[in-house]
């Protein structure tokens, strides 16, 4: 795998034969190009949030209220940001998060089958949602060698999420993410003003539809009452888990489990002491709750309290140095969102592909400028922006 800062003299050369990029550099650009791509209806559940979207926009901006010093003189000409989870090798601390719509995002509808291309084809790998437009088994054929991660949005049918996680295991899935922020949807105004929520307009239901014991609940083929099988679908998509769940979740599978929407110290210690691999810190891009804290900025209280349980992290990571600084502060794998199905809209597989390799080579030279040449370097050197102590 070349290193990833070779994307800008790839693209510097090729601009000598007269060459620029087709795909956008920065994500303002992204964020533009692809709301002129994609369908209204879509557009706006991908890009809205929960309230008035203040979490969602600070989840961003904070990132600029952490700073690295730069070290000189250290010679980082080569950097290693391989990483180490669940004793699976990744050559970036980097995944996809998971994006229930993303196979609705892609002009063809199989959204979901390009970003696990995607994943194969940048050893980043997929967080596959529950919520997929084709079935979990067809998306992790596409893997290639990459590993691939099996999200869960537990149903209140216990069945139902013992048959989904068993299948996500056959299937190959190296590890399972239960989802514990969203048994209930937020509020969002962009998509209530439109009346717009594509699962219960029959889309990305394909894990559910496909499934014996879901077929079981709807109790006729859900192919011939696709009604009856969104209305199962509403009726047992959330359950409001309590602690008392976690030995239940734990048993559901002998392969790594991390929970994702934690964000407060002693969740992750209660989370570590039942059993879980790893603590995923995020607020879900501030679409469920508009509680005002950047996930960023919890991100450090999650860390210490985790000791040595790798940390995953995502919301309002949309540059390399938002990337190098969640490391910085102590997450273990980074998670991209948005800006992943920005790029599936705007240049399918390619635009994916695009998208991680402008992140990775600018975080990948955020390293190389300031002399920081592996991730174990990086660890703890991000500080408070602003006028540093003398
Ligand atoms: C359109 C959309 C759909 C999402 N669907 C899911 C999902 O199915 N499961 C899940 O755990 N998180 C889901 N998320 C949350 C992401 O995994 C991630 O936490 C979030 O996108 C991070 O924020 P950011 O995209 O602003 O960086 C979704 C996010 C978006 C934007
Ligand atoms: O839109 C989301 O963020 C999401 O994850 C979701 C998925 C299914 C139902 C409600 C929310």
């Amino acid at each position: 795998m070349p290193h990833f800062g070779d994307y800008q003299n790839e693209i510097y050369f090729a601009g000598l034969m007269g060459t620029v990029p087709k795909l956008p550099m920065s994500f303002r650009e992204l964020e533009a190009r692809a709301q002129q791509a994609m369908p209204p209806g879509i557009l706006s559940y991908v890009a809205g949030g929960c309230g008035d979207e203040h979490t969602q926009d600070v989840n961003a901006t904070a990132f600029r209220h952490w700073g690295i010093v730069p070290r000189m003189l250290v010679g980082a000409a080569k950097r290693d940001l391989s990483i180490d989870l669940f004793g699976l090798k990744l050559p970036t601390p980097v995944f996809m998060s998971p994006v229930g719509v993303i196979g609705i995002c892609a002009q063809d509808g199989h959204g979901d089958i390009a970003v696990a291309k995607a994943a194969a084809k940048t050893g980043v790998p997929m967080v596959a949602s529950t919520l997929m437009e084709d079935p979990m088994e067809e998306v992790a054929k596409n893997f290639g060698d990459t590993p691939g991660f099996f999200q869960l949005y537990t149903p209140t049918d216990r069945e139902l999420a013992a048959s989904l996680v068993s299948r996500a295991e056959a299937a190959g899935f190296k590890g399972i993410v239960v989802t514990l922020d969203t048994w209930i949807t937020g509020w969002r105004p962009r998509d209530l003003t439109t009346s717009n929520f594509p699962q219960l307009r029959g889309y990305c239901l394909a894990n559910y539809i496909s499934d014996p014991r879901f077929k079981e609940l709807v109790g006729k083929p859900p192919e011939q009452d696709p009604r009856a099988a969104v209305m199962t679908f509403g009726r047992v998509f959330g359950n409001p888990l309590t602690w008392a769940d976690l030995p239940w979740l734990r048993s559901l599978t002998k392969l790594p489990l991390i929970l994702k929407g934690i964000c407060h110290p002693d969740d992750a210690r209660r989370a570590i002491d039942g059993g879980v691999d790893a603590i995923y810190c995020s607020n879900h891009g501030g679409r469920q709750a508009n509680g005002g804290i950047a996930a960023i900025d919890m991100l450090p209280g999650v860390v210490k309290a985790s000791g040595t349980t790798p940390v995953l992290f995502d919301s309002g990571v949309r540059s390399g140095s938002d990337i190098a600084k969640a490391l910085a502060l102590g997450a273990t794998a980074v998670g991209i969102g948005r800006p992943y199905a920005y790029g599936l809209a705007l240049g399918g597989v390619d635009g994916i592909v695009h998208v991680l390799r402008t992140l990775l080579a600018e975080a990948d030279l955020l390293m190389a400028v300031n002399g920081f040449p592996t991730l174990a370097d990086l660890k703890g050197v991000a500080v408070p922006a602003g006028p540093q102590p003398a």
